[in-house]
C-alpha cells in the first residue's frame, strides 16, 4: 500500500495530510485534495462514492467561489444552470473529478484486480465518457434550506450518462429506487428498498448505466427520512452541484 501512495505522490502529488501548513493566500487549484477512495454502492450497478473528494479548504474555496457568482442573493432562488461554457471554478471542479477517476482506477487495479468471482474488478466510469470533451457542459448548483429537497427521479434523457454530484456544507441521505418498482416492500431483485446513500459534505457521486438510467435518486428532509444510523441528520443549508453532458443533437 505504501508503495502505491507513493506512487501516486509522484504523480499527482501530496495529499493533504500531507501538506497541513496550508498558507491560506493559496488559489483553490493549489488546495490538495486527499487521494480519493471510492466506495461501490452495493446492489445498485454503475454508482460510487467519493467520501474524501475535497478537502475542507477546498470545500470551502468552492462554496465562496459559488456564492461571489452572485446566483443566490435573493432567497427565492435556490437553483442555477448553466450551459456550455462553465465558469472556471466548475471546469476545474470536472478536471479533479476526472483526476480522482483516474487515481481511483489506478488504487483498485493494484490492489484487486480480479473480483471473487472471476470478473474484472468493475471501473469509476466506461472510458468512452471519462474522455470525452468536454466532460461535461451542463452545471446545477442547488442551494437546500432545512426541510427542502428534491423528488424521486431520473435525470433528463437530454443528458449523457456519466453524471457527477458534489455535496458541500450539510450531510444529507439520498435514496435510490429501481425505476420498474412498485410499492410492495421486497422488489423482485430481492432488495429491500429504497437504498440509502449517505453524502456527506466534500463528497462525490457517480452515476453511470444502471445507476444512471435504472434508478430514481431522490432527497427527502422531511421529518423522519433523513436517518443514517439510527440518528436524524441535523440539516442545515447544503449545496450541490451536478455537472452533466448535453446529448448532441445532429
Ligand atoms: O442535490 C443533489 O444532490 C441532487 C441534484 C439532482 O439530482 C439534480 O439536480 O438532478
Ligand atoms: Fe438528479
Amino acid at each position: 500500500m505504501e508503495d502505491q501512495v507513493e506512487v501516486l505522490r509522484e504523480v499527482f502529488g501530496e495529499s493533504s495530510s500531507d501538506s497541513e501548513d496550508l498558507d491560506p493566500q493559496l488559489n483553490s487549484k493549489q488546495i490538495a485534495d486527499p487521494i480519493p477512495s471510492w466506495e461501490e454502492i452495493k446492489k445498485i450497478n454503475g454508482l460510487w462514492l467519493c467520501r474524501n473528494f475535497l478537502s475542507p479548504q477546498h470545500q470551502s474555496s468552492l462554496v465562496s467561489s459559488v456564492l461571489k457568482e452572485g446566483w443566490f442573493n435573493e432567497d427565492s432562488h435556490n437553483q442555477a444552470m448553466r450551459f456550455g461554457d462553465l465558469p472556471a471554478w466548475a471546469i476545474e471542479l470536472s478536471s479533479s473529478i476526472r483526476e480522482a477517476i483516474l487515481v481511483g482506477d489506478h488504487v483498485s487495479e493494484s490492489i484487486d484486480l480480479v473480483t471473487s468471482n472471476g470478473g474484472t474488478e468493475p471501473c469509476l466510469l466506461p472510458s468512452n465518457l471519462l474522455w470525452r470533451e468536454p466532460l461535461f457542459d451542463q452545471l446545477i448548483v442547488n442551494v437546500y434550506h432545512p426541510g427542502e429537497g428534491i423528488c424521486a427521479h431520473v435525470d433528463l434523457m437530454r443528458f449523457e450518462d456519466g453524471i457527477a454530484i458534489v455535496s458541500l456544507e450539510s450531510s444529507c441521505v439520498m435514496h435510490f429506487t429501481r425505476v420498474e418498482e412498485g410499492g410492495s416492500d421486497i422488489n423482485k431483485h430481492g432488495e429491500k428498498h429504497p437504498i440509502p446513500v449517505l453524502l456527506t459534505p466534500g463528497s462525490l457521486v457517480l452515476m453511470s448505466g444502471e445507476a444512471r438510467y435504472q434508478w430514481k435518486h431522490e432527497i427527502n428532509r422531511k421529518p423522519g427520512f433523513q436517518i443514517w444510523e439510527a440518528q436524524e441528520l441535523v440539516q442545515e443549508r447544503r449545496i450541490s452541484i451536478t455537472l452533466r453532458k448535453l446529448c448532441q443533437v445532429d
